[in-house]
């Protein structure tokens, strides 16, 4: 069986029409049937037996043993005394005049030639009056060998029944219907069966004739009319199987059928879940044990208590609902793999190219690094170089200032102050290094005298042009030359306006000291990575031959 489809099919109905179909009526179980049968006979038999020895007494019911053969049976009543009696017993006057028996009748052996007087009076007579009662009578001919001995058995368990339904004051209920000629009898437990199929019959009539083919003709079949189709199809089989059978034997059929129907469920669901355990072997991963363990478990235990075959039919149905997820979970996993392994590969493939990224940077990097070091190189001889240039060029310099000289005498001349008399200048002319003053002559000639400097500013020199011939010597200090600027001059002849500046400070304005020492500080700054300084300032004025310190509060 393949599961899926062919599972979900499975049913109590399929399950019971292939049963009937596949071993038919006349198969089923043919020598259980008939020990079942034969056991069930004995037992009637000895029920019959036991309750006539009862009731017509041991002395009368000495020639009928308590669990007789069929033989026995048959024997012990053929002479009908005991039947009469008996049912006289239960019906007093039933029989009214009962032909008792030769005291050699016993000893009479089958076939042999018995009383036809007492063959037939006690026996018909027995016959008309359970008739009369309406109570199951049988045909004379089956007290003899051959005859239906099951048939005697059924008229006195019925003459039984009746006897104890009248002791007990209520009315024999266990009425024996006639069918045919009025002489083979169906058991009323037996009619509900025999109704209802011919119920399930008459709605399958139904379903042939137009109600039906409404729905057939809209080809919208309904689970229902599905269902009365597979009602009619096992109901029509179970009718066959049952046709030709006696009544006392339906009920044995019957439960072999039932005892079929178990057993084809429990080698339907072993091999449903035998699939099923293969299908799931097949699978990426191995479904929960108590799924199929306890199902099949669970089975074993329904067929052994014979459950309902609708509780079956459920078990099933929970089965093949367990199943479809382990399908559908068996294909979600497929689809979770696959594509987990599609994100392997591209994982796999960004890190090929990650590592080769990498190998190419650090290549790269290791090459930059060597240019890098090579630069160095160059920067670190270029850079000794210059320091030596340098050095030379130093020593060259200070040799140019000592050249020049060491004392170096400026000349600074600066205009007249508003209200002093312009005409009054005494300076006669001025050249680069030279100034001539006027003087009054002392008697009567004009004087002129000549000074020679390093340099003389006029009166229209700045600040700046002034400092710019001192500059080359304060540089010399920071290479390790002393180096003394001072301004020497008469009251109010500008050395403190060229040393420092006017009271209004400003970038133009400022004197000599500012720029010396903002040129000092740039040039340390300029000099750090080679050179470290450390300047310090100290301020003093000397006047009329005493020193004072200028810092000092
Ligand atoms: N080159 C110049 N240009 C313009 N003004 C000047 C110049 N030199 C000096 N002065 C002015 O002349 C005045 C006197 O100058 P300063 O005070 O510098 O003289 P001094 O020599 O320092 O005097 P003292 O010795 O009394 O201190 C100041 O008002 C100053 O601003």
């Amino acid at each position: 069986m393949a599961s899926g489809g062919a599972a979900l099919s499975m049913s109590v109905a399929s399950v019971v029409e292939d049963v009937l179909e596949q071993h038919g009526s006349s198969r089923l179980s043919d020598v259980d049937l008939a020990s079942r049968r034969a056991h069930e006979a004995a037992t009637r038999r000895s029920d019959a037996a036991r309750w006539l020895r009862r009731t017509v007494g041991v002395v009368l019911g000495k020639d009928l043993p308590e669990e007789p053969s069929e033989e026995e049976f048959r024997l012990g009543l053929r002479n009908g005394i005991i039947l009469c009696n008996a049912l006289n017993r239960v019906q007093p006057g039933a029989v009214p005049k009962v032909v008792e028996a030769h005291g050699d009748s016993v000893a009479v052996p089958d076939g042999a030639a018995l009383s036809a007087y007492q063959y037939f009076e006690n026996v018909r007579n027995f016959l008309v009056a359970l008739e009369g009662m309406g109570l199951p009578t049988f045909e004379a001919s089956d007290l003899e060998k051959g005859g239906k001995g099951s048939r005697v058995v059924d008229s006195v368990l019925a003459l039984k029944d009746h006897s104890e339904c009248k002791q007990m004051g209520r009315k024999y209920g266990g009425i024996l219907r006639s069918v045919g000629s009025g002489k083979h009898f169906i058991r009323k437990n037996s009619d509900a069966f025999m109704t209802s199929l011919s119920r399930s019959q008459s709605m399958n009539d139904k379903l042939q004739d137009g109600h039906s083919s409404e729905h057939n003709l809209s080809g919208d079949i309904s689970s229902e009319s599905t269902e009365m189709r597979t009602s009619h199809s096992l109901n029509m089989l179970v009718r066959t199987v049952l046709s030709d059978k006696k009544p006392e034997e339906v009920t044995l059929l019957v439960e072999s059928m039932l005892s079929r129907v178990m057993q084809e469920f429990e080698r339907r669901i072993a091999s449903q879940n035998d699939i099923t355990l293969k299908d799931m072997s097949v699978g990426s991963k191995p479904f929960p044990e108590h799924e199929f363990s306890s199902t099949s478990s669970e089975t074993k235990m329904e067929a052994k208590e014979d459950i309902s075959a609708k509780s079956v039919e459920e078990k099933i149905h929970v089965n093949l609902i367990n199943e479809e997820p382990s399908s559908e979970r068996s294909s979600k996993h497929q689809s979770i793999l696959d594509r987990q392994q599609k994100e392997i590969k591209e994982l796999k493939h960004i890190l090929r190219t990650a590592r080769a990224g990498m190998e190419f940077m650090k290549s790269q990097y290791s090459e930059e690094f060597n240019n890098l070091g090579k630069h160095l190189r160059v920067l670190s001889s270029a850079a000794s170089g210059y320091n030596k240039v340098l050095a030379e060029n130093r020593k060259l310099y200070n040799q140019v200032q000592d050249l020049k000289g060491n004392i170096r005498v400026y000349c600074r001349v600066r205009p007249f102050l508003p209200g002093q008399l312009n005409g009054m200048s005494t300076v006669g002319r001025i050249d680069d290094g030279t100034i001539t003053i006027i003087t009054p002559s002392k008697y009567g000639k004009e004087g002129r005298r000549s000074f020679n400097f390093n340099k003389v500013f006029g009166l229209s020199a700045s600040q700046a042009e002034v400092f710019s011939d001192m500059q080359p010597l304060i540089r010399s200090v920071l290479d390790g030359y002393n180096v003394c600027i001072f301004a020497y001059g008469q009251t109010g002849s500008g050395k403190t306006h060229t040393m420092s500046g006017p009271k209004e400070l400003n970038e133009q304005t400022i004197g000599v000291n500012y720029r010396a020492l903002n040129d000092l500080f740039y040039l340390s700054e300029q000099r750090r990575d080679t050179f470290y300084y450390e300047i310090s300032v100290q301020m003093i004025e000397i006047y009329n031959e005493q020193v004072r310190d200028l810092l000092v509060n």
